[in-house]
């Protein structure tokens, strides 16, 4: 079964004191929430603390932004997967486009923690998805295949989210139109050997496009930015309308 998976991914944002009171602007909405939808939200490192905790018993599941391969070792700066589970995190982001363009992320990485996040009972939220140079060249369907071959080699797909995009979209307000998005992750699924594999929309969805997005049938959910930061913006995503139109 798909399931219908909306992650707020907050990037580097919001200290301990900012994530407290988004909570209490933001649970407030999840009663109206339908229950078959999962609510993830990956904040920072140094917010799973303190959301393990505020979030004990509520129906929003932790998601970290990144893991490391190995279970410990001398890499500075990285979070493996077993630190990440012992604070109850139940998703994390892997192969981020700003991780593959800022901090050197490649196919070959992305896959050794893919891995490794299965390895340890994580459920992946695989990013791909072209740049803009990449999509005007006509090279979409040839960057994404090639992305999912090397990054999907010996992975589970009983286990695995993955999340379409395009990188011009992502905090730009250029959102890629609702049916060019639904054509894409057709094509992705299409790759697939798993048809049960969630499968998301990511790059400048707002309160305003959510409804649109959503009623498309390839479409199983949402990887959020910007509008994840703010409690009514994020509520009104995942409390988005199934009579679009
Ligand atoms: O992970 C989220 C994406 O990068 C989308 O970010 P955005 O909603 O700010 O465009």
């Amino acid at each position: 079964m798909r399931k219908i998976v909306i992650a707020g991914n907050w990037k580097m944002f919001k200290t301990q004191a900012e994530t407290q009171d988004f909570l209490q602007g933001f649970l407030p909405h999840l009663e109206e929430t339908p229950p078959e939808r999962e609510v993830v939200l990956c904040p920072p490192f140094t917010n799973l603390n303190v959301l393990s905790k505020s979030l004990h018993g509520s129906r929003i599941q932790l998601g970290a932004q990144n893991v490391h391969w190995e279970e410990n070792g001398a890499y500075t700066g990285e979070i493996s997967a077993p630190m990440l589970t012992e604070l109850s995190v139940r998703f994390v982001i892997v192969g981020h486009s700003e991780r593959r363009q800022y901090f050197g992320e490649t196919d070959a990485t992305v896959n050794l923690r893919l891995k490794a996040a299965q390895k340890y009972g994580l459920t992946p939220i695989l990013c791909v998805g072209e740049t803009k140079e990449q999509r005007d060249a006509g090279e979409t369907e040839s960057l994404i295949t090639s992305q999912l071959d090397k990054d999907l080699i010996d992975v589970d797909q009983n286990s695995l989210v993955i999340a379409y995009e395009p990188i011009w979209a992502i905090g730009t307000g250029d959102t890629c139109e609702a049916q060019e998005a639904n054509r894409v992750i057709g094509l992705i699924r299409s790759q697939l050997n798993n048809p049960h594999v969630s499968i998301q929309y990511g790059g400048s969805v707002k309160p305003n496009n959510i409804d649109e997005i959503m009623a498309q049938p390839e479409i199983d959910g949402a990887l959020v930015g910007g509008a994840s930061l703010e409690p009514a913006s994020f509520a009104r995503i995942v409390n988005y309308k199934v009579n679009y139109k």
